[in-house]
């Protein structure tokens, strides 16, 4: 566990029924920074989210998180249709930090600006689309200024200039502050996220950075050998030699190796073309490592 978690959980399980959404999951989240948290469908994501918010109880383990201070997104977020999105805003503060503290009409300006809603705070929640009232879900989250920020999906109804906005807004917010957000764009997760919770059939799959994620599965590294005339005879030359090739049934004339198979594809080249037309390395992303990683657990 990180000294300096402000959040963690510590073996927790959480059963709906006969269903495990999470087993034994430890993890913990620092006081700044971007945690990703992804895995594929029903890995458990949201339920881990909604343990650390308190909005379903755990069956066995414990949560540790500071009293106050957490704002939270859902990745469909609902208003009242009748307010505007400056009211939304006002309502949100008032909330998160008490009618005390309701922030003026240019701070909440403000954030509905970073969020590219400036020119639509007059305007009736009930005619937002869905990328809008994403947006304005995470402005109204943000003017909370929690010390925790969770995010479900932020992303998943924006357009590529909406996301990149977002992204960009969560890479600053992450700088001071905690912001976990689960996603399946893990494009965005890669470019934003300095830490990672892997999930997988609720269970940890991996918690620590991204770059260590990367580096645990580089020698998956997948290399697309191009061989037009004879696949299956590549392959078999270069299982003699001890790798383990594989011809993908949609890409009938590229034999795919690993990272650990390139000394016998050196010794096969050394020894004539057997029809290679090209030779491509895959690039290290973590889709790639993801993809890789979750086969591997299955
Ligand atoms: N309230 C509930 N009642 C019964 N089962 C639930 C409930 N909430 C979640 N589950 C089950 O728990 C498991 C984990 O669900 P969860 O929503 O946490 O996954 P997820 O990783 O967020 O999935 P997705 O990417 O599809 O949103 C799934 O099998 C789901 O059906």
């Amino acid at each position: 566990m990180r000294d300096d978690a402000l959040v963690s959980a510590d073996g927790v399980t959480v059963r709906f029924g006969d269903v495990t959404a999470l087993d034994e999951v430890s993890c913990a989240f620092g006081s700044h920074g971007v945690h990703g948290l992804i895995g594929v469908n029903g890995a458990g994501k949201t339920t881990l989210l909604h343990a650390i918010l308190g909005l379903v109880p755990v069956t066995a383990g414990t949560i540790a998180r500071p009293a106050e201070g957490i704002a939270y997104c859902t990745d469909t977020p609902s208003f009242e249709p009748f307010l505007t999105a400056s009211e939304v805003m006002a309502q949100s503060a008032a909330l998160g930090r008490g009618r005390s503290a309701v922030p003026s009409p240019r701070e909440i300006g403000e954030h509905l600006d970073a969020v590219g809603l400036g020119d639509a705070a007059n305007r009736r929640v009930a005619g937002f689309s869905r990328g809008m009232k994403q947006r304005l879900g995470i402005a109204a989250a943000l003017v909370r200024s929690p010390a925790v920020l969770v995010l479900d999906e932020p992303t998943s109804a924006l357009d590529p200039v909406g996301r990149e906005a977002v992204v960009r807004i969560v890479r600053e917010i992450g700088r001071e502050r905690c912001v976990i957000m689960s996603s399946h764009t893990l494009g965005d997760v890669e470019s934003v996220a300095d830490r990672l919770v892997v999930l997988d059939h609720g269970s940890l799959v991996f918690g620590g950075t991204m770059d260590g994620f990367l580096a645990s599965t580089a020698a998956d590294q997948v290399i697309v050998v191009d061989a037009v005339t004879d696949p299956t005879g590549l392959c078999r030359v270069l299982a003699a030699r001890g790798a383990r090739p594989d011809v993908a049934p949609e890409e009938p004339f590229s034999v795919r190796l690993r990272e650990r198979d390139l000394p016998a594809l050196f010794e096969v080249l050394s020894g004539g073309a057997h029809g290679i037309r090209q030779i491509s390395f895959g690039e290290r992303s973590l889709q790639q490592a993801f993809v890789t990683r979750i086969k591997e657990v299955a």
